[in-house]
């Protein structure tokens, strides 16, 4: 990488809209699963309260309920939508698709409430290994966003993803460890705001389903000397053990 021109970043991370099973359902990568008509307004909504910030570049995980939230939001900011895998919903193996009141009857339910880092699902994907793909993914566009360098302020990058993509990004940058993870909330179309800076990461706002941006960018003149990824070095050492 480059030296970067500015050297702080925000990061927005937009939850999904609703589906007709969120809440109920371990929707996790389910196939075909698109937002319902309370989540497509949910998607506009968040289209309309986004449009005017100065999002660099937008980048969703591939499922539907995610590429159909972005869709509308980076239409409104003029910006195409990038696809990366690393920001999908945690693989739940064979947890995928069942009801959450038949999974709170499974041995692993109480690991993964209250000793998330050490769960792995069966079949599936650790929440640790999620967490750790999703902080290498946030690093990267970072740093991709600082080396392209726009003149006058700080990149921002929008990020559309799912539950608990979000709740382990906040844990990281609260430096949380990854057990505290489902003390964090992220409702259908929240917002939760992070800025990198000085190798130190900011939660700006958690969970915010306001009607307005305020607050949510850096003011235009705002470019600071610092540099990216403080939370996301750590994050890995967290999960560890
Ligand atoms: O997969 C799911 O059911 C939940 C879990 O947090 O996440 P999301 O709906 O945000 O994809």
């Amino acid at each position: 990488m480059g030296t970067p021109q500015h050297r702080s970043v925000t990061l927005l991370l937009l939850r999904h809209g609703l589906t007709e099973v969120t809440g109920t359902v371990l929707a996790g990568r389910s196939p075909g699963l698109h937002l319902d008509g309370r989540g497509r307004e949910q998607a506009e909504r968040a289209a309309h309260r986004l449009a005017g910030l100065p999002v660099d570049a937008v980048v969703s995980s591939p499922l539907e309920r995610c590429a159909e939230t972005a869709e509308p939001v980076a239409r409104a900011l003029g910006l195409p939508v990038h696809t990366d895998d690393r920001f999908a919903e945690c693989d739940y193996g064979e947890w995928t698709g069942r009801t959450l009141e038949e999974l709170a009857e499974e041995p692993l339910w109480p690991v993964v409430q209250a000793h998330p880092s050490a769960a792995r699902f069966p079949g599936g994907e650790s929440l640790a290994g999620m967490s750790a793909r999703a902080v290498e993914a946030v690093r990267d566009w970072s740093g991709r966003l600082l080396t392209a360098g726009r003149a006058g302020r700080d990149p921002v990058l929008l990020v559309c993803t799912h539950g608990d993509v979000i709740k382990a990004l906040a844990a990281d940058a609260l430096g949380l460890h990854l057990d505290l993870f489902q003390r964090v909330q992220a409702d259908p179309c929240s917002v939760t705001a992070i800025r990198y800076t000085a190798m130190r990461p900011f939660l700006l706002r958690l969970n915010d389903v306001g009607e307005t941006a305020e607050g949510l960018a850096p003011p235009e003149e705002a470019a600071t000397d610092a540099v990216v990824g403080g939370g996301a070095g750590q994050a890995r050492d967290r999960t560890r053990g």
